[in-house]
C-alpha cells in the first residue's frame, strides 16, 4: 500500500491455542494488499544467531523458558511498532498472549522462576506504559483441546512433537479466561470469536463474521 499516511493502522491480533488454525486465517486475509500481515516469527525463535530457542524451550523448559519468552516479547514489540502505511496491520498473537498465556502457563507450572517472572513483568509492565502499543481489535480462535492436538500432531513441527493434550488444555483455560470469560487479566480490546473447532472446508464462512469488523477500516482510510 503506498499513500503515505498520518495515523497508525487499526491493529487486529488474532489469538488462539497451537493448532488452532491462524495461519489459515492470516492467509485468508492475504488477499487484500492493504492490510500489513504479520505471522508469528516462530523462524526466528528458531535461530537467533543460530540458536533455536524454540527447540531448547521445549526440550528443557525450566533452563531456557526465560531465554525464550524474553525474546519472544522482543519480536511481537517489534511487530507492534513495525511502522507501515497500510490503514490495517493484523498480527498473529501479541505481546498480550505472550505475557497472559505463555508466560502465566511457565510461571504457574515453575518453569519460570519467581524471579525470572518478575523481570518478564516488568519488561512487560514498562512497554506497555512506554512504547506505541496500541490493539483496535482481537479475533480469539476458539477451539476445543482434542481439535488443535490432533492437528498440531498432523502437522509434525518437530518442536512440539511431545507436547501433552495437557499442556493444550492448560493453554486454552488461559485463553478462555483472558479473552471469552475475561476474568484472567485486563482485556486490551473488543473480541470477535470465531469457532476454530470448524472443519478448513467451512471455516471460511465463520471469517466472513469478523471481514466486516476488519474491512470497514480498510474502506473508511481508502476513502479518506
Ligand atoms: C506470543 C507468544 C507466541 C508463542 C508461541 N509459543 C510456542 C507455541 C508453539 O509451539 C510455537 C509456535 O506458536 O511457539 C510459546 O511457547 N510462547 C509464545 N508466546
Amino acid at each position: 500500500c503506498a499513500e503515505s499516511r498520518k495515523s497508525r493502522p487499526f491493529t487486529v491480533i488474532v489469538e488462539g491455542n497451537i493448532g488452532c488454525g491462524k495461519t489459515t486465517f492470516l492467509n485468508y486475509f492475504q488477499k487484500y494488499n492493504n492490510i500489513c500481515v504479520l505471522s508469528e516469527p516462530i523462524e526466528l525463535w528458531r535461530d537467533c544467531r543460530g540458536h533455536n530457542l524454540l527447540g531448547h524451550m521445549y526440550e528443557d523448559p525450566k533452563k531456557w523458558s526465560f531465554t525464550f519468552q524474553s525474546y519472544v516479547q522482543l519480536t511481537m514489540l517489534q511487530h507492534h511498532t513495525l511502522p507501515t502505511n497500510c490503514p490495517v496491520k493484523l498480527m498473529e498473537r501479541s505481546i498480550y498472549s505472550a505475557r497472559y498465556c505463555f508466560v502465566e502457563k511457565m510461571k504457574r507450572d515453575g518453569l519460570l522462576s519467581k524471579p525470572s517472572a518478575a523481570v518478564i513483568d516488568q519488561w512487560f509492565q514498562w512497554l506497555l506504559q512506554n512504547t506505541p502499543i496500541n490493539v483496535d481489535l482481537i479475533v480469539y480462535l476458539r477451539s476445543s483441546p482434542e481439535v488443535v492436538y490432533e492437528r498440531m500432531m498432523k502437522r509434525n513441527r518437530s518442536e512440539e512433537k511431545s507436547v501433552p493434550i495437557e499442556y493444550l488444555e492448560q493453554l486454552n483455560e488461559l485463553h478462555e479466561q483472558w479473552l471469552y470469560h475475561k476474568t484472567l487479566y485486563h482485556c486490551p480490546a473488543p473480541v470477535v470469536t470465531i469457532d476454530a473447532n470448524l472443519d478448513i472446508s467451512s471455516i471460511e464462512e465463520e471469517y466472513e463474521k469478523c471481514e466486516p469488523h476488519i474491512l470497514n477500516k480498510l474502506a473508511v482510510n481508502t476513502r479518506a
